[in-house]
């Protein structure tokens, strides 16, 4: 549809989870479309999912992703909302039947942050210092490099995070900088991780926007906020994951980038001590995203990762 023909309507509601951090995407994404569309009455619709209550249990213990979209799916199925704003990261790889991604917002930095009040970096840390990470992605790449580091389970939204290191329970945390930087909370970065020691998880740093599958007009109405090269390249990541059947029990990260004009991507899958760690590298066509995900993918197999999955799963 051309934007000469769109009509936007009359009413938008965005369902958001109610942490600050969401609510930061959420209003961020609503006053994009109150300056596109300022005859449009937009607002957020704030709801508790299962994610936020359960926080006792490390998350892929509890049945992971899904718990963080279930009810603003269910906001959507019911017409209470219109659209569903997620951190992309949160989002499971294969949607329910009749509900899509109708959008996929430009991504902050996808890296991880190394968070403390008293160490510069990883490498400061003496041994058997304490690091917060609730994330087998970041757990597996931190004991493969730093064995002698303690790791320990740290849940909660990112001010409870930032609380319990406060509080003197850990030596370091590990957090995803775009959360920190999209918060404010950018000084708190003692130092960024880049994505050769710590590769990021499928979909870190991109906003997704979910509809129902029968909305197309929706996703007109949010074309102008789709950033293609942020599409292209956490298609291919999240291509790599769903090829691995990767159930949030299993530690492993994708990530692509756009380098001229072609996709490069890196994807690894670990077993959660680090011992074994299997790394992949591939470069693409950008307009064939999920072809490069998959050969990762097939690569990483190659390698090794079915045992490591099944290991996990089973
Ligand atoms: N799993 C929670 C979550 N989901 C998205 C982010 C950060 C923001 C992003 O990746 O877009 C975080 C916090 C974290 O990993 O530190």
């Amino acid at each position: 549809m051309s934007q000469a023909s769109l009509i936007p309507p009359a009413r938008l509601v965005i369902a958001s989870r109610e942490s600050a951090l969401a609510m930061w995407q959420a209003e961020h994404i609503r006053d994009r479309l109150r300056a596109l569309y300022p005859q449009t009455s937009v607002s957020i619709l704030g709801m508790t999912t299962q994610g936020d209550q359960i926080l006792d249990v490390t998350l892929s213990k509890i049945g992971g992703k899904g718990l963080f979209v279930k009810e603003l799916e269910t906001a959507l199925e019911n017409g209470s909302a219109d659209i569903a704003v997620h951190s992309l990261k949160d989002v499971p790889m294969n949607l329910p039947e009749g509900f899509a991604l109708a959008c996929i917002g430009e991504r902050e930095d996808p890296r991880d942050a190394f968070v403390s009040n008293r160490f510069d970096n990883l490498a400061a840390l003496p041994a058997g210092s304490v690091v917060g990470t609730s994330s087998l992605r970041r757990e597996s790449q931190l004991r493969a490099r730093f064995p002698h580091l303690k790791i320990e389970p740290l849940r909660g939204n990112v001010q409870t995070r930032l609380r319990k290191l406060d509080e003197g329970q850990y030596a370091a945390i590990i957090l995803a900088a775009a959360g920190l930087k999209r918060l404010g909370l950018g000084e708190r970065i003692r130092a960024v991780i880049s994505s050769d020691e710590s590769l990021p998880a499928v979909g870190q740093g991109a906003l997704g926007i979910e509809t129902r599958a029968d909305r197309p007009d929706l996703k007109a109405v949010l074309a102008p906020l789709h950033h293609a090269d942020t599409a292209a390249c956490v298609l291919a990541e999240r291509a790599m994951s769903r090829a691995l059947a990767g159930s949030c029990q299993v530690p492993l990260g994708g990530f692509a980038e756009v380098q001229n004009g072609k996709l490069r991507m890196r994807g690894f899958v670990a077993t959660p001590d680090g011992t074994r760690l299997l790394r992949a590298e591939h470069v693409g066509d950008i307009a064939q995203p999920e072809a490069l995900g998959d050969l990762v993918a097939q690569d990483l197999l190659r390698q090794g990762a079915g045992e490591i999955l099944a290991a996990l799963n089973g």
